[in-house]
């Protein structure tokens, strides 16, 4: 096998087999190296098993707002056993056959930068070989959890995001350290599965710090309704766990104590960029590596060196690092064949503009574009307007007491939409539609010919045109 590839990709995580594919498709070669399971975080340990565990719990409350129907308890073991299906089993042999099947070479073992264009594999074995790119090198290393130094903590054999997702023995007692979209939704699951006496210890003063407050504070009062403790402006101290596998005891900064059998942190994620050799190409060995909208990284010499997914830090989302893996193919393959390398479809603006998310909370948190905060902040000229998701017909023959909430904020300069946030039950299928507006600015007197059907909660946006004033 030749060591020569036109492209190198490290990290076969959905943003470097999306790289792969479309290089290839182009008529390159591609070598992808990766360390664990092709397919990456998100498909074992992060987006697929914990909406497989989420879901469960957006059935039971559904089913609780229909009158006439009524619920089985959870079977939690055929729960989990399902989760077991959605992550393949944690055998990534579907995904190597992927590779190949779009004429990749997979290579395992943990890839490291030796200098320009060469990448050195050492396998599991510690055999070590060296890979040579004839056009690019992509880094695609995605992240991993942040442990803050918290006293006692890494000691106390503390769940990430994957034993949370892995759950096997879902247990009663839980505190979750942090209040972003991991804890959110990690700590609802585990409710719902089991965990009856979940803490979120929170340092500041609201969850989910990135959305309109008005989501945030529906997610809030969801979680305390389920029976979740939740603990703004606090802090852990310090952890215990004197016993391997016993009780973990936490102490708070309120001067509380809580004793729990698991302790979950969820504080965001270390960009995998530390120990993949940017030092032998003289490049800061942490932090987000630098990229254009080409995703080529700014800091290196020639443009050989491309970083797509959660490693540059634009956006950490799936969606948004197969979105730059595929623009990212693009462009090398342009750049090495001469063709043209700046398409419309090959820079990047959606990072730009405030990525589409869907938080799979109950209530979902579904926002793309700016928040009303973000667009002030940026001198836009802005208007928002909100509307009552459950007044609307469509909801409200979904069941008894659908509670949601929309929001859409406006630039009044050109009549367009900067950005728009939906909180509600099963909201998460009408983000598309707001994605489309807010990033082809339709402008609101053509989005008024856009008629949404009876009766479904699309009609949320004629009510939202209609407050607007249209
Ligand atoms: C609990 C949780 C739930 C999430 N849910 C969602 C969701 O619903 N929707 C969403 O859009 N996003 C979600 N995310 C975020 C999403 O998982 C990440 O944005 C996504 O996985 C990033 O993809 P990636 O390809 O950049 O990196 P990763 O998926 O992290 O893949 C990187 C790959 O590179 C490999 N690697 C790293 N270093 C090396 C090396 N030196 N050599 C060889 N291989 C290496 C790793 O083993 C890994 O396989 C979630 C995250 C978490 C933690
Ligand atoms: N549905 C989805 O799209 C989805 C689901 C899960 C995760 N993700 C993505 O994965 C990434 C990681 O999620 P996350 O929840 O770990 O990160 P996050 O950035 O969403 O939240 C981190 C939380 O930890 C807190 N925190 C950080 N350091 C702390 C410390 N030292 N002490 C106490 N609290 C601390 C922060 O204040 C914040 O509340 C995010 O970018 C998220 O968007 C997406």
């Amino acid at each position: 096998m030749s060591d020569v590839f036109d492209v190198i990709v490290i990290g076969a995580g959905p943003a470097g087999e999306n790289v792969v594919g479309r290089v290839t498709r182009g008529g390159l070669t591609a070598a992808i190296v990766e360390q664990e399971l092709a397919g990456g975080e998100c498909a074992y340990w992060a987006c697929v098993p914990s909406k497989a565990l989420l879901r469960p719990m957006e059935l039971v409350a559904e089913t609780g707002r229909m009158p006439g129907l009524t619920l089985e308890p959870v079977d939690v073991a055929a729960v989990l056993a399902r989760r077991d299906e959605t992550v393949s089993r944690y055998d990534d042999s579907g995904q190597i056959r992927w590779i190949e099947s779009v004429n990749g070479t997979p290579f395992r073992g943990t890839g490291r930068l030796a200098g320009p264009r060469q990448v050195e594999v050492t396998d599991g074995d510690g055999g070590k070989r060296l890979l040579t790119a004839r056009h690019a090198v992509v880094l695609a290393t995605g992240s991993a959890a942040t442990i803050p130094p918290v006293p006692g903590l890494a000691d106390a054999q503390p769940w990430t995001n994957r034993e949370a997702t892995g759950v096997k023995d879902v247990p009663e007692r839980l505190v979750v350290l942090g209040g972003g979209v991991v804890a959110c939704e990690m700590s609802q699951a585990l409710y719902a599965l089991g965990a009856k006496e979940t803490t979120l210890v929170v340092r500041g003063d609201r969850l989910l710090g990135r959305v309109e407050p008005f989501a945030s504070e529906m997610v809030t009062d969801s979680l305390r309704e389920y029976g979740i403790d939740v603990r703004f402006n606090t802090t852990i101290q310090r952890v215990s766990r004197p016993v391997p596998g016993g009780e973990v005891t936490v102490d708070l900064s309120d001067g509380s104590r809580i004793v729990a059998d698991e302790i979950l942190v969820a504080a965001g994620r270390n960009l995998g960029s530390f120990d993949v050799g940017l030092g032998s190409i003289g490049l800061a060995a942490e932090g987000p590596v630098v990229v254009d909208d080409s995703m080529r990284a700014t800091a290196v010499e020639d443009g050989w060196l491309y970083a797509v997914g959660d490693v540059n830090g634009r956006n950490l989302l799936t969606h948004m690092g197969k979105y730059q893996a595929r623009l990212c193919g693009d462009v090398i393959v342009a750049r090495a064949t001469g063709g043209k390398e700046d398409l419309p479809s090959m820079r990047d603006r959606s990072d730009a503009i405030g990525a589409p998310q869907v938080i799979f909370t109950d209530p979902n948190v579904c926002a793309v574009g700016r928040t009303e905060e973000r667009a002030r902040r940026e001198g836009f000229n802005v208007r928002s307007v909100e509307y009552d998701l459950g007044a609307v017909e469509g909801a409200y023959l979904l069941g008894d007491g659908y509670k949601g909430r929309a929001k859409a904020v406006v630039d009044e300069d050109r009549r367009v939409l900067l950005g728009v946030t939906f909180a509600g039950p099963g909201a998460a299928e009408l983000l598309h539609a707001a994605t489309i507006a807010v990033t082809a600015e339709v402008t609101l007197d053509d989005l008024w010919h856009a008629v949404p059907t009876f009766p479904t909660v699309s009609e949320i946006w004629l009510r939202l045109l209609e407050e607007y004033g249209l």
